[in-house]
Protein backbone atom coordinates (compact mmCIF):
# COMPACT_ATOMS: atom_id res chain seq x y z
CA UNK A 1 0.00 0.00 0.00
CA UNK A 2 1.60 3.60 -0.65
CA UNK A 3 2.11 6.34 1.72
CA UNK A 4 -1.04 8.27 -0.42
CA UNK A 5 -3.67 5.21 0.00
CA UNK A 6 -2.49 4.46 3.80
CA UNK A 7 -2.94 8.21 4.94
CA UNK A 8 -6.25 8.65 2.91
CA UNK A 9 -7.43 5.61 4.86
CA UNK A 10 -6.47 6.45 8.26
CA UNK A 11 -7.74 10.27 7.77
CA UNK A 12 -11.48 8.28 6.78
CA UNK A 13 -11.12 5.54 9.48
CA UNK A 14 -10.63 8.29 11.87
CA UNK A 15 -13.21 10.49 10.80
CA UNK A 16 -15.61 7.96 11.10
CA UNK A 17 -14.92 7.50 14.45
CA UNK A 18 -16.66 10.72 14.86
CA UNK A 19 -14.09 12.07 17.15
CA UNK A 20 -12.99 15.19 15.03
CA UNK A 21 -17.32 16.49 15.94
CA UNK A 22 -16.72 17.37 19.29
CA UNK A 23 -16.15 21.01 19.57
CA UNK A 24 -13.54 20.24 22.45
CA UNK A 25 -11.96 17.93 20.27
CA UNK A 26 -11.47 20.74 17.48
CA UNK A 27 -10.47 23.54 19.63
CA UNK A 28 -7.66 20.99 21.51
CA UNK A 29 -6.40 20.39 17.81
CA UNK A 30 -6.32 24.05 17.04
CA UNK A 31 -4.24 25.08 20.27
CA UNK A 32 -1.72 22.62 19.19
CA UNK A 33 -1.44 24.09 15.84
CA UNK A 34 -1.22 27.20 17.73
CA UNK A 35 1.69 25.60 19.74
CA UNK A 36 3.53 24.16 17.07
CA UNK A 37 3.69 27.16 15.23
CA UNK A 38 5.11 28.98 18.45
CA UNK A 39 7.58 26.38 19.65
CA UNK A 40 8.56 26.10 15.80
CA UNK A 41 9.23 29.23 14.88
CA UNK A 42 13.12 28.60 14.80
CA UNK A 43 12.67 25.51 12.24
CA UNK A 44 10.30 26.82 10.40
CA UNK A 45 12.40 30.38 10.01
CA UNK A 46 14.92 28.38 9.11
CA UNK A 47 13.68 25.94 6.38
CA UNK A 48 11.94 29.08 4.80
CA UNK A 49 15.46 30.78 4.79
CA UNK A 50 16.91 28.33 2.63
CA UNK A 51 14.00 27.74 0.60
CA UNK A 52 13.34 31.60 -0.51
CA UNK A 53 15.77 33.43 1.62
CA UNK A 54 12.76 34.66 3.81
CA UNK A 55 14.14 36.72 6.91
CA UNK A 56 13.73 36.29 10.59
CA UNK A 57 11.48 38.82 11.20
CA UNK A 58 9.61 38.32 7.54
CA UNK A 59 8.82 34.75 8.08
CA UNK A 60 6.34 35.97 11.63
CA UNK A 61 4.78 39.06 9.42
CA UNK A 62 4.14 37.25 6.11
CA UNK A 63 3.25 33.79 7.70
CA UNK A 64 3.05 32.76 10.88
CA UNK A 65 1.06 35.96 12.58
CA UNK A 66 -1.58 35.82 10.04
CA UNK A 67 -2.30 32.15 10.81
CA UNK A 68 -2.07 32.53 14.63
CA UNK A 69 -4.72 35.22 14.38
CA UNK A 70 -6.49 33.03 12.42
CA UNK A 71 -6.32 29.88 15.03
CA UNK A 72 -7.07 32.55 17.90
CA UNK A 73 -10.27 33.58 15.94
CA UNK A 74 -11.65 30.07 15.15
CA UNK A 75 -10.94 28.93 18.99
CA UNK A 76 -12.69 32.24 19.86
CA UNK A 77 -15.93 31.58 17.40
CA UNK A 78 -16.10 27.95 17.14
CA UNK A 79 -18.74 27.91 19.12
CA UNK A 80 -20.85 30.82 17.57
CA UNK A 81 -19.71 29.42 14.17
CA UNK A 82 -20.93 25.69 14.63
CA UNK A 83 -24.26 26.64 16.45
CA UNK A 84 -27.51 26.09 14.37
CA UNK A 85 -28.65 29.45 12.52
CA UNK A 86 -31.90 30.44 12.66
CA UNK A 87 -33.44 30.62 9.12
CA UNK A 88 -36.49 32.96 8.34
CA UNK A 89 -39.73 31.15 8.01
CA UNK A 90 -42.82 31.88 5.76
CA UNK A 91 -45.82 31.90 7.11
CA UNK A 92 -46.48 27.97 6.33
CA UNK A 93 -43.98 27.09 9.01
CA UNK A 94 -44.05 29.59 11.55
CA UNK A 95 -44.60 27.13 14.22
CA UNK A 96 -41.83 24.79 12.97
CA UNK A 97 -37.92 24.84 13.63
CA UNK A 98 -36.27 26.05 11.04
CA UNK A 99 -32.66 26.55 10.94
CA UNK A 100 -29.13 25.60 9.32
CA UNK A 101 -26.88 23.23 11.06
CA UNK A 102 -23.13 23.38 10.07
CA UNK A 103 -21.74 19.91 9.51
CA UNK A 104 -18.24 18.52 8.56
CA UNK A 105 -17.90 17.15 4.58
CA UNK A 106 -15.88 14.43 5.52
CA UNK A 107 -12.16 14.41 4.59
CA UNK A 108 -9.96 17.29 3.21
CA UNK A 109 -7.17 17.31 0.94
CA UNK A 110 -5.65 20.56 1.31
CA UNK A 111 -2.33 20.69 -1.29
CA UNK A 112 -0.35 24.09 -1.07
CA UNK A 113 1.90 26.30 -3.06
CA UNK A 114 5.34 27.22 -2.29
CA UNK A 115 5.42 30.60 -2.39
CA UNK A 116 3.79 31.35 1.56
CA UNK A 117 4.09 27.47 2.05
CA UNK A 118 3.10 28.00 6.08
CA UNK A 119 0.18 29.95 5.47
CA UNK A 120 -1.34 28.77 2.20
CA UNK A 121 -1.14 25.34 3.79
CA UNK A 122 -2.13 25.83 7.26
CA UNK A 123 -4.55 28.36 6.85
CA UNK A 124 -7.01 26.31 5.16
CA UNK A 125 -6.24 23.64 7.60
CA UNK A 126 -7.28 25.33 10.39
CA UNK A 127 -10.77 25.74 8.75
CA UNK A 128 -11.10 21.88 8.07
CA UNK A 129 -10.45 21.60 11.56
CA UNK A 130 -12.71 23.65 12.92
CA UNK A 131 -15.53 22.61 10.99
CA UNK A 132 -14.71 19.16 12.10
CA UNK A 133 -13.20 17.06 8.81
CA UNK A 134 -9.93 15.17 8.89
CA UNK A 135 -7.86 16.34 6.18
CA UNK A 136 -4.38 14.98 4.27
CA UNK A 137 -1.87 17.77 3.83
CA UNK A 138 0.24 17.86 0.89
CA UNK A 139 2.71 20.82 0.98
CA UNK A 140 4.51 21.52 -1.92
CA UNK A 141 7.47 19.98 -2.84
CA UNK A 142 8.86 22.85 -4.57
CA UNK A 143 10.31 23.85 -1.09
CA UNK A 144 11.95 21.31 -0.51
CA UNK A 145 12.84 22.62 3.39
CA UNK A 146 9.84 23.77 4.33
CA UNK A 147 8.06 20.54 2.85
CA UNK A 148 10.41 18.23 5.50
CA UNK A 149 9.81 20.34 8.20
CA UNK A 150 5.86 20.03 7.78
CA UNK A 151 6.03 16.17 7.22
CA UNK A 152 8.40 15.58 10.46
CA UNK A 153 7.36 18.13 12.85
CA UNK A 154 3.70 18.60 12.30
CA UNK A 155 2.41 15.20 13.33
CA UNK A 156 4.43 15.59 16.81
CA UNK A 157 1.45 18.57 17.73
CA UNK A 158 -1.83 17.44 15.75
CA UNK A 159 -3.30 13.76 15.63
CA UNK A 160 -1.79 12.37 12.93
CA UNK A 161 -4.16 9.59 12.19
CA UNK A 162 -7.27 12.55 11.36
CA UNK A 163 -4.24 15.03 9.84
CA UNK A 164 -2.12 13.20 8.00
CA UNK A 165 0.93 14.93 6.20
CA UNK A 166 1.98 13.36 2.42
CA UNK A 167 5.37 14.73 1.22
CA UNK A 168 6.51 14.28 -2.32
CA UNK A 169 6.19 15.88 -6.13
CA UNK A 170 3.61 15.79 -8.61
CA UNK A 171 3.62 11.78 -8.52
CA UNK A 172 2.23 11.93 -5.21
CA UNK A 173 -0.17 14.48 -5.64
CA UNK A 174 -1.73 12.74 -8.51
CA UNK A 175 -1.80 9.34 -6.65
CA UNK A 176 -3.41 11.40 -3.96
CA UNK A 177 -5.89 12.84 -6.55
CA UNK A 178 -7.15 9.03 -7.55
CA UNK A 179 -8.71 8.83 -4.49
CA UNK A 180 -11.83 9.79 -3.38
CA UNK A 181 -12.08 12.88 -1.00
CA UNK A 182 -14.99 14.84 0.49
CA UNK A 183 -13.54 18.18 -0.60
CA UNK A 184 -10.25 19.37 -2.19
CA UNK A 185 -8.38 22.90 -1.38
CA UNK A 186 -5.81 23.44 -4.10
CA UNK A 187 -3.27 26.84 -4.03
CA UNK A 188 -1.29 27.10 -6.76
CA UNK A 189 -0.88 27.98 -10.67
CA UNK A 190 -4.28 27.77 -13.22
CA UNK A 191 -2.67 24.98 -15.41
CA UNK A 192 -2.42 22.25 -12.56
CA UNK A 193 -5.71 23.94 -11.30
CA UNK A 194 -7.67 22.26 -14.11
CA UNK A 195 -5.42 19.28 -13.68
CA UNK A 196 -7.41 19.10 -9.53
CA UNK A 197 -10.83 19.96 -11.10
CA UNK A 198 -10.64 17.21 -13.60
CA UNK A 199 -9.56 14.59 -10.31
CA UNK A 200 -12.19 16.13 -8.74
CA UNK A 201 -15.00 16.07 -11.25
CA UNK A 202 -14.50 11.75 -11.20
CA UNK A 203 -16.13 11.66 -7.75
CA UNK A 204 -18.15 14.56 -7.90
CA UNK A 205 -15.82 15.95 -4.89
CA UNK A 206 -16.22 20.23 -4.44
CA UNK A 207 -13.33 22.45 -4.98
CA UNK A 208 -11.85 25.58 -3.66
CA UNK A 209 -9.21 27.02 -6.40
CA UNK A 210 -7.02 29.36 -5.05
CA UNK A 211 -5.36 30.42 -8.39
CA UNK A 212 -3.14 34.03 -9.18
CA UNK A 213 -3.13 35.57 -12.61
CA UNK A 214 -1.90 39.02 -13.39
CA UNK A 215 -3.16 42.20 -10.77
CA UNK A 216 -3.44 44.88 -12.23
CA UNK A 217 -2.33 48.47 -10.72
CA UNK A 218 -4.14 51.89 -11.19
CA UNK A 219 -2.16 54.75 -10.07
CA UNK A 220 -4.33 58.13 -10.75
CA UNK A 221 -2.71 61.22 -11.49
CA UNK A 222 -4.46 62.47 -8.96
CA UNK A 223 -3.02 60.90 -5.70
CA UNK A 224 0.34 61.26 -3.64
CA UNK A 225 2.65 59.31 -5.63
CA UNK A 226 5.52 58.97 -3.20
CA UNK A 227 3.29 57.11 -0.37
CA UNK A 228 1.50 55.15 -3.57
CA UNK A 229 4.74 53.44 -4.89
CA UNK A 230 6.44 53.19 -1.52
CA UNK A 231 2.88 50.69 -1.01
CA UNK A 232 3.41 49.07 -4.08
CA UNK A 233 7.18 48.50 -4.30
CA UNK A 234 6.45 47.15 -1.04
CA UNK A 235 3.50 44.75 -2.52
CA UNK A 236 6.05 43.92 -4.92
CA UNK A 237 9.21 43.02 -3.74
CA UNK A 238 8.39 41.58 -0.93
CA UNK A 239 8.83 37.62 -1.41
CA UNK A 240 10.64 39.07 -4.75
CA UNK A 241 7.67 39.13 -6.29
CA UNK A 242 6.04 35.99 -5.56
CA UNK A 243 2.99 36.48 -4.18
CA UNK A 244 -0.21 35.19 -5.70
CA UNK A 245 -1.46 38.53 -4.83
CA UNK A 246 1.36 41.34 -5.84
CA UNK A 247 0.54 44.21 -8.22
CA UNK A 248 1.87 42.46 -11.79
CA UNK A 249 1.54 45.64 -13.58
CA UNK A 250 1.21 49.42 -13.61
CA UNK A 251 -1.54 50.96 -15.54
CA UNK A 252 -1.15 55.01 -15.28
CA UNK A 253 -1.26 58.49 -17.29
CA UNK A 254 2.08 58.77 -19.32
CA UNK A 255 2.71 62.21 -17.23
CA UNK A 256 3.34 60.34 -14.50
CA UNK A 257 5.45 57.05 -15.64
CA UNK A 258 9.03 59.15 -14.18
CA UNK A 259 7.87 60.22 -11.55
CA UNK A 260 6.68 56.50 -10.76
CA UNK A 261 9.63 55.17 -11.97
CA UNK A 262 11.62 57.86 -10.16
CA UNK A 263 9.81 57.10 -6.29
CA UNK A 264 9.61 53.07 -6.89
CA UNK A 265 13.56 53.49 -7.19
CA UNK A 266 13.42 55.47 -3.75
CA UNK A 267 11.32 53.05 -1.89
CA UNK A 268 13.73 50.10 -3.03
CA UNK A 269 16.73 51.80 -1.90
CA UNK A 270 14.59 52.44 1.43
CA UNK A 271 13.55 49.04 1.90
CA UNK A 272 16.64 46.63 0.19
CA UNK A 273 19.43 49.39 0.54
CA UNK A 274 21.80 50.28 -2.59
CA UNK A 275 22.35 46.58 -3.34
CA UNK A 276 19.09 44.01 -2.34
CA UNK A 277 21.47 41.32 -3.13
CA UNK A 278 23.23 41.54 0.74
CA UNK A 279 20.21 42.54 2.27
CA UNK A 280 18.55 39.96 4.18
CA UNK A 281 14.76 41.49 3.44
CA UNK A 282 15.03 40.78 0.25
CA UNK A 283 14.23 37.30 -1.27
CA UNK A 284 15.10 35.14 -3.88
CA UNK A 285 13.78 33.23 -6.59
CA UNK A 286 12.82 29.69 -5.63
CA UNK A 287 14.62 27.87 -8.36
CA UNK A 288 16.30 27.74 -11.36
CA UNK A 289 13.91 27.05 -13.51
CA UNK A 290 11.46 30.03 -12.31
CA UNK A 291 14.62 31.34 -12.44
CA UNK A 292 15.14 31.28 -16.12
CA UNK A 293 11.32 31.90 -16.92
CA UNK A 294 11.54 35.53 -15.63
CA UNK A 295 14.72 36.37 -16.96
CA UNK A 296 12.85 35.71 -20.74
CA UNK A 297 10.18 38.02 -19.38
CA UNK A 298 12.27 41.10 -19.70
CA UNK A 299 13.68 40.19 -23.39
CA UNK A 300 11.74 42.65 -25.12
CA UNK A 301 10.88 45.34 -22.79
CA UNK A 302 12.63 48.44 -21.42
CA UNK A 303 14.67 47.96 -18.18
CA UNK A 304 13.99 51.87 -16.55
CA UNK A 305 15.56 50.11 -13.00
CA UNK A 306 17.34 46.94 -11.85
CA UNK A 307 17.73 43.97 -14.07
CA UNK A 308 20.73 42.76 -12.43
CA UNK A 309 20.88 39.17 -11.70
CA UNK A 310 22.86 35.90 -11.06
CA UNK A 311 21.25 32.45 -11.57
CA UNK A 312 23.87 30.36 -8.88
CA UNK A 313 21.98 32.52 -6.56
CA UNK A 314 18.61 32.76 -7.90
CA UNK A 315 19.04 36.35 -7.32
CA UNK A 316 17.51 38.99 -9.59
CA UNK A 317 17.12 42.65 -8.55
CA UNK A 318 13.48 45.02 -8.13
CA UNK A 319 13.01 45.89 -11.74
CA UNK A 320 10.99 48.12 -13.47
CA UNK A 321 10.27 47.95 -16.81
CA UNK A 322 8.98 51.17 -18.38
CA UNK A 323 6.82 51.90 -21.80
CA UNK A 324 5.79 48.24 -21.84
CA UNK A 325 3.66 47.54 -24.85
CA UNK A 326 0.29 44.87 -23.85
CA UNK A 327 2.01 42.03 -26.76
CA UNK A 328 5.36 42.54 -24.62
CA UNK A 329 6.30 39.17 -23.27
CA UNK A 330 6.26 40.09 -19.53
CA UNK A 331 2.72 40.98 -20.12
CA UNK A 332 1.74 36.88 -21.56
CA UNK A 333 1.55 35.50 -18.09
CA UNK A 334 1.42 35.83 -14.29
CA UNK A 335 4.88 37.59 -13.30
CA UNK A 336 5.58 35.82 -10.17
CA UNK A 337 9.05 37.64 -9.71
CA UNK A 338 10.20 40.75 -8.90
CA UNK A 339 9.42 42.66 -12.65
CA UNK A 340 7.16 45.92 -12.64
CA UNK A 341 6.24 46.86 -15.92
CA UNK A 342 4.23 49.88 -16.45
CA UNK A 343 2.07 50.60 -18.81
CA UNK A 344 0.75 54.26 -19.97
CA UNK A 345 -2.91 54.87 -20.89
CA UNK A 346 -5.21 57.69 -21.38
CA UNK A 347 -7.69 57.85 -18.78
CA UNK A 348 -9.51 55.56 -16.08
CA UNK A 349 -12.32 54.54 -18.66
CA UNK A 350 -9.47 53.07 -21.04
CA UNK A 351 -7.55 51.34 -17.96
CA UNK A 352 -11.15 49.28 -16.76
CA UNK A 353 -11.10 48.52 -20.85
CA UNK A 354 -7.57 47.01 -20.83
CA UNK A 355 -8.25 45.71 -17.17
CA UNK A 356 -12.12 43.93 -18.62
CA UNK A 357 -10.34 42.84 -21.78
CA UNK A 358 -8.26 40.35 -20.14
CA UNK A 359 -8.72 37.16 -17.26
CA UNK A 360 -10.38 38.06 -13.92
CA UNK A 361 -7.59 38.87 -11.88
CA UNK A 362 -6.83 38.15 -8.20
CA UNK A 363 -6.94 41.16 -6.79
CA UNK A 364 -7.28 45.10 -8.18
CA UNK A 365 -5.15 47.62 -6.78
CA UNK A 366 -6.40 51.23 -7.21
CA UNK A 367 -4.61 54.50 -6.15
CA UNK A 368 -6.20 57.55 -6.50
CA UNK A 369 -7.34 60.44 -3.89
CA UNK A 370 -10.77 60.36 -5.73
CA UNK A 371 -13.53 58.28 -3.58
CA UNK A 372 -15.58 58.39 -7.05
CA UNK A 373 -13.11 57.84 -9.08
CA UNK A 374 -12.57 54.78 -7.06
CA UNK A 375 -15.64 53.40 -6.99
CA UNK A 376 -15.93 53.89 -10.01
CA UNK A 377 -13.69 51.43 -10.99
CA UNK A 378 -15.14 48.80 -8.64
CA UNK A 379 -18.18 49.24 -10.10
CA UNK A 380 -16.99 48.73 -13.60
CA UNK A 381 -14.68 45.82 -12.95
CA UNK A 382 -14.30 42.41 -11.32
CA UNK A 383 -11.63 40.64 -9.32
CA UNK A 384 -11.01 38.21 -6.27
CA UNK A 385 -10.79 41.48 -3.92
CA UNK A 386 -10.30 44.94 -4.46
CA UNK A 387 -7.87 47.43 -2.74
CA UNK A 388 -7.45 50.41 -2.93
CA UNK A 389 -4.48 52.53 -1.82
CA UNK A 390 -2.34 49.53 -0.33
CA UNK A 391 -0.94 46.18 -1.51
CA UNK A 392 -1.55 43.11 -0.13
CA UNK A 393 -3.17 43.96 3.27
CA UNK A 394 -6.37 42.40 2.56
CA UNK A 395 -5.10 38.79 2.73
CA UNK A 396 -4.58 39.65 6.27
CA UNK A 397 -8.38 41.27 7.02
CA UNK A 398 -10.19 37.63 8.73
CA UNK A 399 -13.59 39.25 8.13
CA UNK A 400 -13.40 39.47 4.43
CA UNK A 401 -13.78 36.60 2.01
CA UNK A 402 -10.24 35.90 0.07
CA UNK A 403 -10.59 33.82 -3.22
CA UNK A 404 -10.59 34.79 -6.73
CA UNK A 405 -13.31 34.69 -9.64
CA UNK A 406 -13.39 33.55 -12.92
CA UNK A 407 -9.40 32.39 -14.11
CA UNK A 408 -8.24 33.75 -10.25
CA UNK A 409 -10.35 30.90 -8.55
CA UNK A 410 -13.50 29.89 -6.81
CA UNK A 411 -14.66 30.01 -3.96
CA UNK A 412 -13.36 31.71 -0.68
CA UNK A 413 -11.75 31.49 3.12
CA UNK A 414 -10.29 33.23 5.90
CA UNK A 415 -12.13 33.19 9.60
CA UNK A 416 -15.36 32.11 9.06
CA UNK A 417 -15.23 31.89 5.27
CA UNK A 418 -13.01 29.08 5.69
CA UNK A 419 -15.62 27.40 8.35
CA UNK A 420 -18.70 27.61 5.98
CA UNK A 421 -16.48 26.59 3.04
CA UNK A 422 -15.48 23.78 4.59
CA UNK A 423 -18.92 22.57 5.88
CA UNK A 424 -22.01 21.69 4.86
CA UNK A 425 -24.82 24.11 5.32
CA UNK A 426 -27.68 21.54 6.38
CA UNK A 427 -30.98 22.65 5.69
CA UNK A 428 -33.20 21.72 8.75
CA UNK A 429 -36.72 22.06 9.60
CA UNK A 430 -38.72 19.97 12.11
CA UNK A 431 -42.55 20.05 11.74
CA UNK A 432 -45.10 18.23 14.66
CA UNK A 433 -47.44 16.05 13.74
CA UNK A 434 -49.97 18.73 14.98
CA UNK A 435 -52.20 21.09 12.58
CA UNK A 436 -52.76 19.29 9.80
CA UNK A 437 -55.66 21.66 8.77
CA UNK A 438 -52.96 23.78 7.93
CA UNK A 439 -51.91 21.66 5.36
CA UNK A 440 -55.10 21.12 3.16
CA UNK A 441 -53.80 23.76 1.13
CA UNK A 442 -51.03 22.04 -0.69
CA UNK A 443 -53.18 18.29 -1.01
CA UNK A 444 -54.62 17.02 -4.08
CA UNK A 445 -57.45 17.64 -5.04
CA UNK A 446 -56.02 21.15 -6.40
CA UNK A 447 -58.11 24.20 -6.82
CA UNK A 448 -57.40 27.82 -7.75
CA UNK A 449 -58.94 28.56 -4.04
CA UNK A 450 -56.42 26.50 -2.05
CA UNK A 451 -53.86 27.95 -4.77
CA UNK A 452 -54.21 31.33 -3.61
CA UNK A 453 -53.72 30.18 0.39
CA UNK A 454 -51.01 28.56 -0.84
CA UNK A 455 -49.69 31.67 -2.24
CA UNK A 456 -50.03 33.66 1.06
CA UNK A 457 -48.81 31.14 3.53
CA UNK A 458 -46.01 30.36 1.44
CA UNK A 459 -44.35 33.32 -0.01
CA UNK A 460 -45.21 35.58 2.75
CA UNK A 461 -41.89 35.59 5.14
CA UNK A 462 -42.20 36.00 8.66
CA UNK A 463 -39.48 37.60 10.39
CA UNK A 464 -40.64 37.23 14.23
CA UNK A 465 -37.75 39.37 15.77
CA UNK A 466 -38.87 42.18 13.60
CA UNK A 467 -42.77 41.83 14.08
CA UNK A 468 -44.14 44.02 17.19
CA UNK A 469 -46.07 42.04 20.28
CA UNK A 470 -49.42 43.08 18.56
CA UNK A 471 -48.83 42.06 14.83
CA UNK A 472 -47.37 38.39 16.12
CA UNK A 473 -50.35 38.29 18.25
CA UNK A 474 -52.74 39.10 15.06
CA UNK A 475 -50.80 36.78 12.83
CA UNK A 476 -50.60 34.09 15.31
CA UNK A 477 -54.79 34.30 15.29
CA UNK A 478 -54.80 34.56 12.06
CA UNK A 479 -52.96 31.32 11.52
CA UNK A 480 -55.59 29.63 14.08
CA UNK A 481 -58.27 30.84 12.36
CA UNK A 482 -57.43 28.91 9.13
CA UNK A 483 -57.01 25.79 10.55
CA UNK A 484 -59.96 25.84 12.30
CA UNK A 485 -61.58 27.46 9.09
CA UNK A 486 -59.57 24.39 7.04
CA UNK A 487 -60.81 22.02 9.64
CA UNK A 488 -64.13 23.27 8.99
CA UNK A 489 -64.14 23.40 5.15
CA UNK A 490 -62.71 19.77 5.01
CA UNK A 491 -66.24 18.56 6.63
CA UNK A 492 -67.99 21.20 4.43
CA UNK A 493 -66.11 21.04 1.47
CA UNK A 494 -67.81 23.60 -0.84
CA UNK A 495 -67.54 26.65 2.06
CA UNK A 496 -66.09 30.15 0.70
CA UNK A 497 -63.28 32.08 2.90
CA UNK A 498 -64.78 35.35 2.26
CA UNK A 499 -65.36 36.01 5.41
CA UNK A 500 -61.69 36.76 5.65
CA UNK A 501 -61.18 39.20 3.25
CA UNK A 502 -60.76 42.17 5.92
CA UNK A 503 -58.36 40.16 7.84
CA UNK A 504 -54.62 42.54 7.17
CA UNK A 505 -51.34 41.80 8.62
CA UNK A 506 -48.12 42.99 8.34
CA UNK A 507 -45.74 40.73 6.51
CA UNK A 508 -42.49 40.81 5.60
CA UNK A 509 -41.86 39.64 2.12
CA UNK A 510 -38.29 40.37 -0.01
CA UNK A 511 -37.84 42.31 3.46
CA UNK A 512 -39.96 44.74 2.49
CA UNK A 513 -43.29 45.36 5.01
CA UNK A 514 -46.13 44.37 2.78
CA UNK A 515 -49.78 44.51 3.61
CA UNK A 516 -50.60 40.96 3.33
CA UNK A 517 -54.33 41.12 2.32
CA UNK A 518 -55.51 37.51 3.22
CA UNK A 519 -57.82 36.72 -0.01
CA UNK A 520 -58.60 33.08 0.23
CA UNK A 521 -60.71 32.29 -2.19
CA UNK A 522 -60.44 28.52 -2.46
CA UNK A 523 -62.14 25.33 -2.05
N1 LIG B 1 -4.80 32.38 -4.56
C1 LIG B 1 -3.92 32.09 -3.65
O1 LIG B 1 -4.19 32.13 -2.46
C2 LIG B 1 -2.54 31.68 -4.04
C3 LIG B 1 -1.56 31.59 -3.05
C4 LIG B 1 -0.28 31.21 -3.41
C5 LIG B 1 0.02 30.96 -4.74
N2 LIG B 1 -0.96 31.07 -5.67
C6 LIG B 1 -0.64 30.86 -7.08
O2 LIG B 1 0.11 29.67 -7.20
C7 LIG B 1 1.02 29.76 -8.26
C8 LIG B 1 2.39 29.38 -7.77
O3 LIG B 1 2.36 28.09 -7.25
P1 LIG B 1 2.72 26.82 -8.16
O4 LIG B 1 1.54 26.39 -8.92
O5 LIG B 1 3.96 27.11 -8.87
O6 LIG B 1 2.97 25.81 -6.98
P2 LIG B 1 3.44 24.30 -7.04
O7 LIG B 1 4.25 24.02 -8.25
O8 LIG B 1 4.02 24.03 -5.72
O9 LIG B 1 2.09 23.50 -7.19
C9 LIG B 1 1.15 23.44 -6.16
C10 LIG B 1 0.81 22.00 -5.84
O10 LIG B 1 0.33 21.37 -7.00
C11 LIG B 1 0.93 20.10 -7.16
N3 LIG B 1 1.13 19.82 -8.58
C12 LIG B 1 1.98 20.45 -9.43
N4 LIG B 1 1.88 19.95 -10.68
C13 LIG B 1 0.92 19.00 -10.62
C14 LIG B 1 0.31 18.12 -11.57
N5 LIG B 1 0.69 18.12 -12.84
N6 LIG B 1 -0.66 17.29 -11.14
C15 LIG B 1 -1.04 17.28 -9.86
N7 LIG B 1 -0.51 18.08 -8.92
C16 LIG B 1 0.43 18.91 -9.28
C17 LIG B 1 2.25 20.16 -6.45
O11 LIG B 1 2.59 18.88 -5.95
C18 LIG B 1 2.00 21.17 -5.35
O12 LIG B 1 1.63 20.54 -4.15
C19 LIG B 1 0.94 31.18 -8.74
O13 LIG B 1 0.14 31.22 -9.87
C20 LIG B 1 0.27 31.91 -7.60
O14 LIG B 1 -0.41 33.07 -7.98
C21 LIG B 1 -2.20 31.41 -5.36
C1 LIG C 1 0.94 41.85 6.39
C2 LIG C 1 0.53 41.46 5.00
C3 LIG C 1 0.59 39.99 4.77
C4 LIG C 1 0.51 39.66 3.31
C5 LIG C 1 0.69 38.19 3.09
C6 LIG C 1 0.48 37.84 1.66
C7 LIG C 1 0.29 36.37 1.48
C8 LIG C 1 -0.14 36.08 0.08
C9 LIG C 1 -0.36 34.62 -0.17
C10 LIG C 1 -0.38 34.35 -1.61
O1 LIG C 1 0.63 34.26 -2.29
Amino acid sequence: MSQEQRAVERARKAFCTGRTKPLQYRIDQLKNLQRFIVERQKEIADALKKDLNKSEFGTPLYETMGLEGEISLAVSKLAEWAAPRPATKNLLTVSDEVYIQPEPLGVVLIIGAWNYPWAVTLQPLIGAIAAGNAAVIKPSEVCVHTSKVMGALLPLYIDKEVYPVVTGGVQETQELLQHRFDYIFYTGNCTVGKVIMEAAAKHLTPVTLELGGKSPCYIDKNCDITIACRRIAWGKYTNCGQTCIAPDYILCDPSIQDRIIEEIKKSVKEFYTEDPKTCSDYGRIINKRHFKRVMTLLEDSTIAMGGQNDESECYIAPTVLKDVKPGAKVMQEEIFGPVLPILCIGNVDEAIDFINQREKPLALYIFSSDNKLIKHMITETSSGGVLANDCLVHFSVSSLPFGGVGNSGMGSYHGKFSFDQLSHLRGCLIKQLKMEGMNKMRYPPHTAKKLSWARFFILNQVELSKLGRWALFALLAVVVAVILQMGYNSRQPRQDFSGHKSAKISLLRNGKTLPGQINPNFC
